[in-house]
């Protein structure tokens, strides 16, 4: 199983599923093929380096204690309600430091994403009312709202050539020795991918990661304990996180990556052949699709004993390689690996140093598609301590 998905998602002939081409728009990374996507890759890298990431841990942190300032107020929480808006609201401000995440127009514009969402997986349909149309009316307005903000901020560079830092200025600003300087088109596509694909992903994680914790008293024990140790290293109540703390988690990333290995949020990537390919004695022909499911090597028990538990303590030791792949593998791998794990492991600092919990239904139950969530979206009773 893991030397298949290594060779199908590193294969030179694996090309883009085609699926999303239809809602992100044919610019997006996740179509685009060659050097192309070499390009945007090298973008969307660029912003998730160390330097890049570093500047945004105080404005990640400003958001999490935002979504959870209103949890002691409330009898119930959704969980998963609660982080998509986290997440949605670090993305906004990732793609541009200028926006207010929570104005009225920023909650439309995550309505949209939302529609967006909901739509890729659908079958298009064009319709009235359908999802697939109700997706591709959001997508329009999302794209006259970014079309205005790329005008917006190319306007501002041209007179004064100050740059922000943040996702716009990296797509607006990056020459290409070959492309020269990427169209709006572009810029939308790939932005609106970025809304796209660290959405839903790290709310979901974060749901997860709270319901094992939950039911897990020796893995909360240690967490708790480490974000306990940098709270109080703190000379007042009213810290900051920084990027040096958020190294000092090793326990909560423990916990972090064993819930992406159980939990298994994007279970299945899926390749379509672009030529006939022979794979151990057998030939899948062209414009075949391939799909390769993550749980098989994930709770596979001869990898991870014991594979159904919860138990971080097994990333003590590093996971071999293509054993351990929920951010993917080979050249389409996660580009959003680092900002989800640093959204994370913020939101759990502050979680867990204000609040106690405990799910409202704990016998809820999981549905899967299209992603692997709690079905009552995880509601919970909130303490604060
Ligand atoms: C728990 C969080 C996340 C998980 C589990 C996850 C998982 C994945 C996986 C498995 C792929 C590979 C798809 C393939 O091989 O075709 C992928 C690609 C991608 N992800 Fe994530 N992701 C997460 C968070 C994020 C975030 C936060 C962002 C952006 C800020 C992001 C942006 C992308 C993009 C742009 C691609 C396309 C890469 C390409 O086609 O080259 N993801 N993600």
């Amino acid at each position: 199983m893991v030397e298949s998905a290594k060779f199908f998602l590193s294969c030179a002939d694996c090309g883009p599923s085609g699926l999303f081409a239809r809602l992100l728009g044919p610019e997006t990374i996740n179509e685009v093929i060659g050097s192309q996507h070499a390009l945007y890759w090298r973008i969307f890298l660029g912003l998730m380096v160390p330097e890049a990431l570093k500047c945004h841990v105080q404005m990640i942190d400003i958001l999490a204690q935002d979504t959870l300032e209103s949890w002691g107020l409330k009898k119930t929480v959704s969980v998963m309600e609660e982080t998509l808006k986290f997440s949605y609201c670090t993305l906004i401000g990732l793609v541009c430091k200028k926006l207010l995440p929570s104005t009225p127009e920023m909650i439309d514009l995550m309505k949209d994403a939302q529609t967006i969402e909901n739509g890729v997986l659908q079958f298009p349909i064009d319709l009235p009312f359908s999802p697939y149309r109700k997706a591709l009316q959001a997508r329009a307005r999302l794209h006259r709202f970014l079309d205005g903000l790329i005008n917006e901020r190319r306007a501002e560079l041209a007179a004064n050539g100050e740059k922000r830092k943040d996702a716009l200025d990296e797509f607006i600003t990056h020459k290409d020795d070959k492309v020269g300087f990427l169209s709006n088109q572009q810029v939308e596509d790939n932005l609106v991918t970025l809304l796209f694909g660290g959405h839903h992903t790290t709310a979901l994680a974060l749901v997860w990661l709270m319901k094992h914790l939950n039911g897990n008293p020796q893995a909360f024990k240690e967490v708790e304990e480490e974000q306990r140790r940098i709270f109080l290293g703190k000379s007042s109540t009213n810290y900051n996180l920084t990027w040096e703390d958020t190294s000092q988690m090793p326990a909560t990333l423990r916990a972090v990556n064993e819930i992406l290995r159980l939990s298994n949020v994007v279970g299945v990537v899926t390749r379509k052949l672009t030529k006939d390919i022979s794979y151990k004695g057998y030939t899948l022909p062209k414009d075949w699709m391939v799909h390769v499911y993550m749980p098989p090597i994930h709770l596979d028990d001869s990898i991870y004993p014991n594979a159904a538990k919860f138990n971080p303590s097994r990333f003590e030791v590093p996971a071999k390689t293509g054993t351990f792949i929920p951010f993917g593998y080979g050249d389409r791998i996660c580009p959003g690996s680092a900002l989800s794990l640093l959204e994370q492991m913020i939101f759990i600092h502050r979680l867990i140093t204000k609040y106690r919990w405990e799910p409202v239904n704990p016998n809820s139950k999981t549905s899967y598609w299209p992603m692997p969530s709690v079905k009552d979206e995880y509601l919970v009773h909130v303490m604060s301590i």
